[in-house]
C-alpha cells in the first residue's frame, strides 16, 4: 500500500494556478516593503520634526516625508487588495478541485474496501482534507511569506541602527522558530489522533441513525445517548490536551517577548544618552520590536494551527488510502466468440479464510438459467461477485468466452451483467433516472417498458408527478425497490442477469408475475437466480447446491430431488413433504 505524498498532492492542487499564486507572492512582497518603506519614512520625518524645531527652513524636507509615508500606505492597500483578488481566483477552485480529486480517488478502490469501510468516517475525512488543505492556501501560505519577508526586513533593519540589535533580533527570531518547530512535532501527533476521534464519533452517529427502528422500539435512546456520550468525551479530552499544550508554548515564549522588549528598550535609552541614536532610531526600533513580537505570534500561531491541519489532512489520506487489494494483471484485448461462463480451480478468501471453492472445472453455457440455493453464508452471494469482478480469486480463473476476467478491463466486464441485488437501495433522485441508471442512453419510453415488465409501471403512475417523482430509499417499501431494481436490470441490454434473491420481499402474485417476466427474458441471455424459496427456481436448467464454500450438489430438480443430499433435504423441509 503507498502512502499518498502530501507535498505532492499539494503541489498537483497548486499546479493549475502557478501565475496567480506567483501575482499573490509578489503581492505579498510589495506590501511588506510598503510597511517597512513606511516604517524608514516616518523615521526621516521624525528627525526633520526634531531638526525644525532648531531650523524651520527645513520643514520642506517634512512634507516631503510626509508624502512618501502616505504613498507607502497607499501601496500596502491596493497590494492587499489585488492579493485578496487574486486569492479569490484561486481558492474556491482549489477547494472544489480537491473535494472532486477526493471523490474520484475513492472509486478507484476495490470492491472490498467498500464492503469494509465505515462511510460517514470517510465522507467526514474527505471533507476535513479539503477544508484544511484550502486553509493550508488562504491562511498558511501568505501567512508565512508575510512573515518571512517582514522577519527578513526588520533584521535588515536592526542591522542597520545598530549591530548588537541586530544580532538580538536574529538570535530571537531563530530561537523563537526553531522551539515552535520542535513542539509542533507534539502538536502533529495530538492533531492526528484528535482528527480520527472526530471522524469515528460521527461514525458512531450515523451507526445509530442506520438502526433507529431497533433504537425506538428497543427504548434505546437513553443507551445511544450514553454511549456516544462516552465517546464525545474522549475527543473533548484529546481536545483539551492539544490547547493546553498550545496554552503552555505560547506562554513560554511570551516571557521570551517581554525580556527582550525590557532589554531593548534600556539598551536604546543608553545608545540615546551618549547621543549614539536619534528619536527616529528610537521610535523605528520601537516598531521593529513590535512588529517582529507581532510576526513571531503569528508564525507560532499559524504553525500550531497548520500543524493541526496537516494532521488533519494526513488522517484523511491515510483512510482514503486503507485499501489493500488491488488487481496487478495485465489487461488484455478481449474478443467475444459466445458468452459461456467458466471456472476453474477457484478459491477465495477473505483474511485468510476461505470463503468459496471449486476444485476442477464448472461450465455454465450462455443463456442457461442457473439457479443458486443453499444456506445463509454459504458462499452464493460470494460466487456472484466472483463473476462480476468485484472481487477475484487468489487461486484458479475464471473465463467469460475466451477470456479471462481476471485480464479485463472491469468495466468492459461489468458491461456484459445486469445485477437485481439482494438489498435493493436507490438513489435519492426521480424514479426515471434511478430505472435509466440500467442504460444511460435509454429512452424515456424504454424505461417504461421495462417497468411494466417489473411489474412497477401501475405504481409509478399513482405517483403526483409519476416518473419524474424524487425518491428515497425510505419511501419506497422493500418490494417496491426490488421491482425498482428489475426494471433497472431489464432495461439494460446485459448478457448476463443476476437476481439475487430478488422476489423475496414480493407477494405470491407478484412473484409469479415477475418470474414469468424473467422467463421471457430473450432466452439468448444467462439468468443466475439465488434463491432460498426452492419452488421458484424449480424448472432452472442447473441447480447449483452450496454448503460452507462448495458446490456440494449440481443438476437439474429432477435429478437432485431422486437422491439423498442437501438439496432433497432443503426441499422436503420447505413443501413439507
Ligand atoms: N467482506 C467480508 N469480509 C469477511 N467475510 C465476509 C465478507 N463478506 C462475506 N463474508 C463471509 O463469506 C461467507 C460467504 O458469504 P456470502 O455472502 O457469499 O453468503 P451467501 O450464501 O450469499 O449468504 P446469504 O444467503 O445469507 O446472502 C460468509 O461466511 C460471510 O461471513
Amino acid at each position: 500500500m503507498k502512502r499518498i505524498n502530501l507535498i505532492e498532492f499539494l503541489h498537483n492542487a497548486i499546479k493549475p494556478y502557478r501565475l496567480i499564486f506567483a501575482g499573490v507572492i509578489l503581492c505579498v512582497g510589495i506590501s511588506s516593503l510598503s510597511v517597512y518603506g513606511f516604517f524608514w519614512s516616518i523615521k526621516y520625518l521624525l528627525d526633520t520634526l526634531s531638526e525644525c524645531t532648531k531650523d524651520m527652513s527645513k520643514i520642506g524636507n517634512a512634507y516631503k516625508f510626509s508624502a512618501l509615508s502616505i504613498s507607502f500606505i497607499a501601496a500596502y492597500e491596493l497590494s492587499a487588495r489585488i492579493r485578496e483578488y487574486l486569492q479569490l481566483k484561486m481558492i474556491p477552485n482549489i477547494k472544489k478541485n480537491i473535494i472532486d480529486e477526493v471523490a474520484g480517488k475513492t472509486f478507484s478502490y476495490s470492491y472490498n474496501f467498500f464492503q469494509n469501510f465505515t462511510p460517514t468516517k470517510f465522507v467526514y475525512s474527505a471533507f476535513q482534507v479539503s477544508e484544511s488543505t484550502s486553509d493550508l492556501f488562504v491562511d498558511y501560505i501568505v501567512d508565512f511569506l508575510k512573515t518571512g519577508f517582514s522577519l527578513t526586513l526588520a533584521c535588515i533593519t536592526l542591522f542597520y541602527v545598530n549591530s548588537t540589535l541586530g544580532y538580538l533580533g536574529i538570535s530571537w527570531i531563530l530561537i523563537w522558530m526553531l522551539s515552535s518547530v520542535l513542539l509542533s512535532k507534539i502538536t502533529y501527533s495530538m492533531s492526528y489522533k484528535l482528527s480520527d476521534l472526530r471522524s469515528s464519533l460521527s461514525a458512531k452517529w450515523t451507526n445509530t441513525f442506520d438502526n433507529i427502528d431497533s433504537v425506538f422500539v428497543y427504548n434505546g435512546v437513553e443507551k445511544e445517548l450514553e454511549k456516544n456520550k462516552a465517546y464525545s468525551e474522549k475527543v473533548m479530552n484529546q481536545d483539551r490536551k492539544l490547547y493546553k499544550f498550545i496554552l503552555l508554548i505560547f506562554s513560554s515564549q511570551s516571557v521570551v517577548t517581554v525580556l527582550i522588549t525590557i532589554f531593548a528598550f534600556f539598551y536604546m535609552l543608553r545608545l540615546f544618552k551618549y547621543g549614539l541614536t536619534t528619536p527616529g532610531d528610537f521610535m523605528l526600533v520601537g516598531e521593529i520590536i513590535h512588529n517582529i513580537s507581532h510576526n513571531l505570534w503569528e508564525f507560532a500561531q499559524d504553525l500550531s494551527w497548520l500543524i493541526s491541519d496537516i494532521g488533519r489532512i494526513r488522517q484523511g489520506l491515510d483512510m482514503a488510502h486503507s485499501d489493500s487489494i488491488q488487481r496487478e494483471n495485465q489487461i488484455q484485448k478481449i474478443n467475444f466468440s459466445n458468452y459461456d461462463i467458466s471456472m476453474q480451480d477457484i478459491s477465495f478468501s477473505y483474511n485468510d479464510k476461505e470463503v468459496f471453492s471449486h476444485d476442477g472445472i464448472l461450465k455454465i453455457k450462455q443463456g442457461s438459467k442457473i439457479a443458486l440455493v443453499g444456506s445463509s453464508g454459504s458462499g452464493k452471494s460470494t460466487f456472484v461477485r466472483l463473476l462480476l469482478g468485484l472481487i477475484y480469486p487468489q487461486k484458479g480463473e475464471i473465463f467469460l468466452g475466451q477470456n479471462k476476467t481476471s485480464h479485463m478491463n472491469e468495466y468492459e466486464l461489468r458491461e456484459n451483467f445486469a445485477l437485481i441485488p439482494q438489498d435493493p437501495k436507490v438513489f435519492e433522485d426521480t424514479i426515471l433516472s434511478n430505472i435509466r441508471y440500467g442504460s444511460f442512453e435509454s429512452t424515456k419510453d424504454e424505461a417504461m417498458e421495462a417497468s411494466q415488465k417489473a411489474q412497477i409501471h401501475d405504481f409509478i403512475m399513482t405517483l403526483p408527478k409519476q416518473y419524474e417523482t424524487e425518491i428515497k430509499n425510505n419511501s419506497l417499501s422493500g418490494g417496491q425497490r426490488q421491482r425498482l431494481m428489475i426494471a433497472r436490470g431489464l432495461l439494460r441490454n446485459a448478457k448476463i442477469f443476476i437476481f439475487d434473491e430478488s422476489t423475496s420481499a414480493l407477494d405470491t402474485i407478484t412473484e409469479r408475475d415477475i418470474l414469468n417476466a424473467i422467463e421471457e427474458i430473450d432466452p439468448s441471455k444467462t439468468k443466475f437466480i439465488i434463491a432460498h424459496r426452492l419452488y421458484t427456481i424449480k424448472n432452472a436448467d442447473h441447480i447449483l447446491v452450496f454448503d460452507d464454500g462448495k458446490i456440494v450438489q449440481q443438476g437439474n430438480h429432477e435429478s437432485l430431488i431422486s437422491k439423498e443430499g442437501l438439496y432433497k433435504e432443503l426441499y422436503q423441509i420447505q413443501t413439507d413433504k
